[in-house]
């Protein structure tokens, strides 16, 4: 299939059911689609149809494209009419959009997907959508519940990056800036490790969802993480996003915490880290909306391993455009990449020693009438699971979990290295 409008008819059924409790128990243990926040929730099943062009890449404005005309031709029952009911799509995109790229992320290409059947709570209520390319209208039933396999522990060790490496990279990148390459440059290390072959990954969502309530919970294609950082969000013609740049470990006591919070605030080096990363998201929403605002100085998010300097931008959709057409003109914001974008794809590109993949790239999920939800996929990692059907099926899967960190001339490279410890945290704890 290439990435024009696709040739099938997507019948598409949603009906309201019963209170659902736990949406995971209807989700694939070892290959787990799920998106979740503050006990709303989508898990779903299966692949009715896939964004699979013939070499392998594409980026968002490509699935933008092709969405339209899976939607065009798709017929659509849904009484219920909440965000996530109806035809639906999950999406993690690689983080490196240039077409140059491509080539380097074939360990975890762009992953478009249109499930079977899925399953979703918003507030009190639920629903189930069935899926088909068939030419009969699905049933909407819901999947066969699936028992959480045993607990398991994962093995995790440094990655192509040591934590001495990183504050080389990290030297490096203060010297691009000091050079005029780059204002600002995101900088990334990565830890290694694996799972049990048969490990249920559900356990992961759920540990990191019950940690880490307020983030975006998601499992897309082996990408699991809980992202604070939402890239876009689209619902009946508003659009929001919450920007990010700008950490400190959250205090050992109350004391502590405080002084850590008002040092934050008050730290010109990630004021000047923060601004960069918000200019750039009014910069790429601004085309496509009126009313844009954002907050005059940031507040302070706390998470229960760090506080963040977050910005939350609000505005109203002018144009006809679609949360993907956004992710396309956002990403990669100055949070994850830097400034200027294609300058701080260059540095990156030349200090990590590794290709990104999907992390810190966007995921999330988009309907038939373009709202969607979509966050930055950090604070994850990415299970390279083997779908092949030679592949030893007892062999432990490996995995690889990313952090960063915004340099800006100020940066420490010893602080930057221990600001990625901190945002490990969540990850590495629900993996043990
Ligand atoms: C790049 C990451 O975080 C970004 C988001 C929030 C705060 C950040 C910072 O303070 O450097 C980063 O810009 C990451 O978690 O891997």
């Amino acid at each position: 299939m290439n990435d024009s409008a696709p040739a099938v008819r997507l019948r598409v059924v949603t009906r309201e059911i019963d209170a659902v409790d736990d949406v995971l128990a209807f989700t694939d243990p070892h290959d787990p689609l799920v998106w979740s926040r503050r006990g709303d929730a989508l898990a779903a099943r299966g692949r009715a149809l896939t964004f699979a062009p013939a070499d392998g890449t594409g980026d968002a404005r490509d699935i933008a494209r092709w969405w339209r005309g899976v939607v065009e031709s798709a017929r659509i029952d849904d009484p219920v009419g909440l965000p996530g009911t109806g035809l639906v799509a999950f999406g993690a995109l690689p983080f490196d959009p240039r077409p140059d790229a491509r080539r380097r992320t074939a360990s975890a290409p762009v992953s478009f997907t249109v499930p079977r059947v899925v399953v979703g709570r918003r507030g009190s209520r639920s629903w189930v959508t069935a899926i088909s390319a068939e030419p009969e209208a699905p049933r909407p039933e819901l999947p066969e519940v699936v028992g959480y396999g045993p607990h398991w522990s994962a093995t995790v060790g440094p990655g192509a990056l040591t934590p001495d490496g990183y504050q080389q990279a990290v030297r490096a990148g203060i010297d691009a800036i000091a050079a005029g390459e780059v204002g600002k440059v995101v900088l990334a290390r990565d830890l290694a490790g694996t799972v049990p072959a048969d490990a249920d990954l559900r356990r992961l969502v759920r540990a990191l969802g019950s940690g880490y309530p307020d983030t975006w919970g998601f499992a897309v294609d082996g990408l699991i993480g809980a992202s604070p950082e939402t890239l876009v969000t689209v619902s009946g013609g508003t659009v929001t996003a919450r920007v990010l740049a700008g950490t400190i470990a959250r205090g050992a006591d109350a004391d502590a915490d405080t002084a850590a919070s008002l040092s934050l605030a008050t730290s010109s080096k990630d004021l000047d880290e923060h601004g960069y990363a918000v200019r750039s998201v009014l910069e790429a929403l601004r085309p496509s909306t009126s009313s844009l605002v954002a907050g005059e100085q940031p507040f302070m998010l706390k998470l229960p391993n760090v506080w963040h300097l977050a910005t939350d931008v609000e505005g109203r959709l002018d144009a006809e455009a679609s949360a993907l057409d956004l992710v396309a003109a956002l990403h990669p914001t100055a949070a994850v990449a830097g400034t200027p974008t294609a300058a701080a794809l260059d540095v990156i590109r030349r200090l990590e020693p590794f290709d990104r993949g999907r992390y810190a790239g966007p995921v999330g999920w988009i309907d038939a009438n373009g709202d969607g939800e979509w966050a930055i996929a950090l604070r994850c990692a990415q299970f390279h699971l083997d779908d092949d059907d030679d592949a030893d099926a007892a062999a432990p899967i490996p995995f690889t979990a990313y952090a960063g960190a915004g340099i800006v001339s100020a940066s420490d490279p010893e602080s930057e290295m221990l600001e990625t410890r901190v945002k490990f945290r969540p990850i590495v704890d629900a993996l043990a």
